[in-house]
C-alpha cells in the first residue's frame, strides 16, 4: 500500500518521511479500513483511495504546526478524534510532541486503543470522553488543541479555550467556508495570528489551516 501513498504525492509534502514513517501510516490505514467494515467507525465510505486522502489531508498541516509550536515537547488536545485523524498520523511522524485524543464514542476509542498498542505510539493518550468533562478535570494545561471535521470553528474556540495555556495556539483545519465561520469569532478574545493555504498533492480541494491565540485580559485598575 505504501506505492498508493508515494503515487497520492505524500513525499511532496516536504516533511522527509522515512520508510518506517510510512511503513506505519500504512498499517494505520490498514486497520482503520478493517475495523471500518466491522465497526463502521468514520463516514469515511469504503475507497481505500478517499481514506488515504483523509489522510494526506491530516498530515498536509505539520510543516505549519512545526513552525508554531515552541519547545521541545508540546502537548496538543486533539477534539473529537473519531478514527485518529489528525492525531495518529501526526503522533507516528512527531513522536517527541504529546498528543491527547478526545473522543466520546467508545467504539472508537477502542480503535484508537488498539492503535497505540499496535504501532507502540507512548506519546499518545486516549480519553473516552466529552471534551466539555476534559475541560473541566485538565484545565490550562494545553500547549495546542487542534481538531478536524469536529464542530464550527466558534464552537471549537469555545471548546478550546479552558484547555489551552494562556499562551496555548488553536489549530484549526478549514475548506473554504473558513471567512463565513470567523465572523461568528469574538474577536475581542480571539487573535487571528495565520490563515495559511494548504496544497494537498494531486488535488484541487481548498484548504486552509488557521492558527489563533486567545487575547490575554489585562487585568483591570480598581476604580
Ligand atoms: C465528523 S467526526 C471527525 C472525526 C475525525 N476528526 C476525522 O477528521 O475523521 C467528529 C467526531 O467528534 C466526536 N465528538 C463530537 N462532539 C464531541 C464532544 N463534545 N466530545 C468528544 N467527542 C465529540 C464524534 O463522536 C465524532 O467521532
Amino acid at each position: 500500500m505504501s506505492e498508493g501513498l508515494i503515487a497520492l504525492g505524500i513525499e511532496d509534502l516536504g516533511l522527509n518521511l522515512g520508510p518506517e514513517n510510512i511503513a506505519d501510516l500504512d498499517i494505520f490505514l490498514h486497520e482503520m479500513g478493517r475495523w471500518n467494515q466491522v465497526h463502521n467507525l468514520t463516514a469515511i465510505e469504503g475507497e481505500s483511495e478517499s481514506i488515504k486522502l483523509h489522510l494526506i489531508d491530516s498530515i498536509a498541516v505539520l510543516p505549519v504546526m512545526r513552525r508554531f509550536l515552541e519547545g521541545p515537547n508540546p502537548l496538543i488536545a486533539d477534539l473529537g478524534s473519531g478514527g485518529g485523524l489528525p492525531a495518529i498520523p501526526i503522533a507516528i511522524l512527531q513522536p517527541e510532541w504529546r498528543l491527547t485524543l478526545i473522543e466520546a464514542v467508545r467504539k472508537k476509542t477502542a480503535f484508537l486503543q488498539h492503535i497505540r498498542g499496535k504501532l507502540k505510539l507512548h506519546n499518545i493518550t486516549v480519553l473516552s470522553e466529552r471534551v466539555e468533562v476534559v475541560a473541566v478535570q485538565q484545565s490550562g494545561v494545553f500547549d495546542a488543541v487542534i481538531s478536524r471535521a469536529f464542530t464550527n470553528l466558534a464552537r471549537f474556540l469555545e471548546l478550546s479555550l479552558p484547555l489551552l495555556k494562556p499562551n496555548g495556539l488553536v489549530f484549526a483545519m478549514k475548506s473554504k467556508r473558513a471567512d463565513e465561520e470567523m465572523q461568528d469569532v469574538n474577536l475581542s478574545q480571539w487573535q487571528l495570528i495565520a490563515d495559511i493555504p494548504l496544497h494537498i498533492p494531486h488535488t484541487t480541494v481548498e484548504r486552509r489551516l488557521l492558527v489563533l491565540s486567545p487575547i490575554k485580559i489585562s487585568p483591570t485598575l480598581s476604580e
